[in-house]
C-alpha cells in the first residue's frame, strides 16, 4: 500500500503555507519584536538595567530569528536546555535525514509548513528563555487578554444563555436537551474563527452575536457528525449509572472568546448529566499566538468570576467549584507543542496516549490540532477521517474545526471541486468548518 501523501510545504510557491512562512510568519515576529519594546520601561521598573539588557537580548534574537527565515537559512539546532530540547533537536535531525539523498539542509521555504511553523514558536520561547529575568514573559499575553476584553458583550449573552438553561435543564426533554447540545457544540466550532495567528497577530474577537447567527452558519458546516456525538454520549445517560465515570477531554485551542465557548460547553456536559468528568489539555509554553497555557486558563475563569454581572460571575463561581472538587482538570504536556504529528504519539510521549485512552470521548478544537490530526498532507478531499488519522485512535474523537489551511478531508466527492470552483479561499477563510468524528459507537 502506498505510504501517507507528502506534506503540506512552502516548496509550493503562491499555496497558503507559502504565504504564511512569507508574509505571516514575519508579521508576526515583527509584533512579538514590538511588544518588547513597548514593555521596555515596565521590564526596567521591576529588574533595573538588568531588565533593559534582557530585552535588549531577546530582540536581537528574535531580529536573527527574522533573519534566518526570510533568507531561507537552514534550521539550526536549539541551544538552551528545556524539558523538550533533545526531543526537538532528535526531530531535527530525522527532518535532516529526509534530505541526506539531496545532501541538502532544512530550511524555512523547503520543509514540511508543520514543522517550520511549530519551531518558529518554539524559537520565540527560546529567545525569550535565554533573557533572564524577563524569561517568563508571555509575549503574546496582551493579545490574548485583548481578545477577551473586546468580546465582552459575546461572552455575557453567552454565560447568560448558560445560566438560564442550567435552571431548567432537568426538565428538558430529551430532544431538547440534544437541541441545546448542538447549539453549544456550533457555538465552541465558530469559537475557532478567532484565533490570532490567522489575523498575523492582530485583534480578531468576537463582535457578533453567535446565538442568534447559529442557523444562517449551518450551511457553511460541511461535515457534520454532531449525531455520533449524541448517540455516544446519551447511551451512557440512558444506561443509568452503569457507567458511573463518563469523561470527555478537550484539548484547547484559543484562549479569549473561543476558551469561554468552550467551558460553556465543558458546563453543559456536567450539568446535563452527559459527562461525570472534564480533562482540558493545554499549552506549556505561548504558542500560535492565541493558544491556552494554563496562566490563559486561571486568568480568564478568574475575570469571568469578578465580572460585575450576575450570570457571568455566577459561571466564573462554578467553573471555579468544578476546578476545585476535580469534576473539571487541567493537564497540559510537552506534546502538544512539538512538531511531530498525533499519529507519532504512542511513541513519542506514550504516557499523554496513555491518558488519553482513558476518555469516552476527545475533542480536538480548532485548525493546527487538525493539521496535526491528519498530519499535515497533501490528502485527496474524499480520502476517509479514519484513514488521514494513520493510526491514531486512542479513544472516540472529534475534531471541531473552522478551515484555515490547504487540508481537508472526509468530503463527498465532487464537494471540495464544487467549494474550490465557487470560493477559492474556502480552505483558509475560517469561513466553513467540520465536526468530523472517529471512532466505534
Ligand atoms: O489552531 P487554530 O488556532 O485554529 O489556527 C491556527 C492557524 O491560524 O495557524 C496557522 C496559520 O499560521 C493555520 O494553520 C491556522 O489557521
Ligand atoms: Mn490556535
Amino acid at each position: 500500500m502506498a505510504g501517507p501523501p507528502a506534506s503540506l510545504s512552502g516548496q509550493d510557491v503562491g499555496s497558503f503555507a507559502y504565504l504564511t512562512i512569507k508574509d505571516r510568519i514575519p508579521q508576526i515576529l515583527t509584533k512579538v519584536i514590538d511588544t518588547l519594546h513597548r514593555h521596555k520601561s515596565e521590564f526596567f521598573e521591576k529588574h533595573g538595567e538588568e531588565g533593559m539588557e534582557a530585552e535588549k537580548k531577546a530582540i536581537s534574537l528574535l531580529s536573527k530569528l527574522r533573519n534566518e527565515l526570510q533568507t531561507d537559512k537552514p534550521i539550526v539546532p536549539f541551544v538552551e536546555k528545556f524539558a523538550d530540547t533533545d526531543i526537538w533537536n532528535q526531530y531535527l535531525e530525522y527532518q535532516q535525514s529526509l534530505l541526506n539523498e539531496s545532501n541538502g539542509k532544512p530550511s524555512w521555504f523547503q520543509s514540511p509548513w508543520l514543522f517550520v511553523e511549530c519551531y518558529m514558536y518554539r524559537r520565540i520561547h527560546e529567545a525569550i528563555i535565554q533573557s533572564p529575568p524577563i524569561d517568563d514573559f508571555d509575549v503574546f499575553k496582551e493579545s490574548k487578554d485583548q481578545n477577551f476584553f473586546e468580546s465582552q458583550e459575546s461572552v455575557i449573552a453567552l454565560c447568560t444563555h448558560l445560566q438560564q438553561l442550567t435552571r431548567t435543564i432537568d426538565d428538558l426533554e430529551e430532544n431538547q436537551l440534544k437541541n441545546e447540545f448542538f447549539k453549544l457544540l456550533q457555538i465552541s466550532l465558530w469559537g475557532n474563527k478567532c484565533d490570532l495567528s490567522i489575523s498575523g497577530g492582530e485583534s480578531s474577537s468576537q463582535k457578533t452575536d453567535v446565538l442568534n447567527s447559529l442557523e444562517d452558519l449551518k450551511p457553511f458546516i460541511l461535515v457534520n457528525d454532531l449525531e455520533q456525538l449524541w448517540s455516544l454520549l446519551s447511551k451512557y445517560k440512558k444506561a443509568g449509572g452503569t457507567t458511573p465515570l463518563v469523561r470527555v477531554d478537550i484539548v484547547l485551542d484559543n484562549s479569549g472568546f473561543e476558551l469561554v465557548t468552550d467551558l460553556v460547553l465543558a458546563d453543559f456536559f456536567l450539568s446535563s448529566k452527559l459527562a461525570t468528568e472534564i480533562h482540558f489539555h493545554g499549552k506549556t509554553i505561548p504558542w500560535f499566538v492565541s493558544d491556552t497555557t494554563i496562566r490563559d486558563f486561571n486568568w480568564l475563569i478568574e475575570q469571568v468570576k469578578s465580572c460585575n454581572h450576575i450570570w457571568m460571575s455566577k459561571c466564573g463561581a462554578d467553573w471555579g467549584k468544578y476546578l476545585k472538587m476535580g469534576r473539571w482538570i487541567y493537564h497540559d504536556h510537552i506534546f502538544w507543542t512539538l512538531p511531530h504529528e498525533y499519529c507519532a504519539m504512542p511513541q513519542v510521549a506514550p504516557d499523554l496516549y496513555a491518558e488519553l485512552q482513558k476518555a469516552h470521548l476527545i475533542l480536538f478544537k480548532g485548525d493546527l490540532n487538525y493539521r496535526k490530526l491528519t498530519g499535515d498532507r497533501k490528502w485527496e478531499f474524499t480520502v476517509p477521517f479514519h484513514q488521514a488519522l494513520n493510526g491514531f485512535h486512542p479513544a472516540p474523537l472529534c475534531s471541531i474545526r473552522t478551515l484555515k489551511a490547504e487540508i481537508q478531508v472526509g468530503l463527498q466527492p465532487g464537494q471540495g471541486e464544487q467549494l474550490t470552483a465557487a470560493e477559492p479561499s474556502w480552505l483558509t477563510g475560517g469561513k466553513y468548518g467540520v465536526f468530523q468524528f472517529d471512532g466505534p459507537l
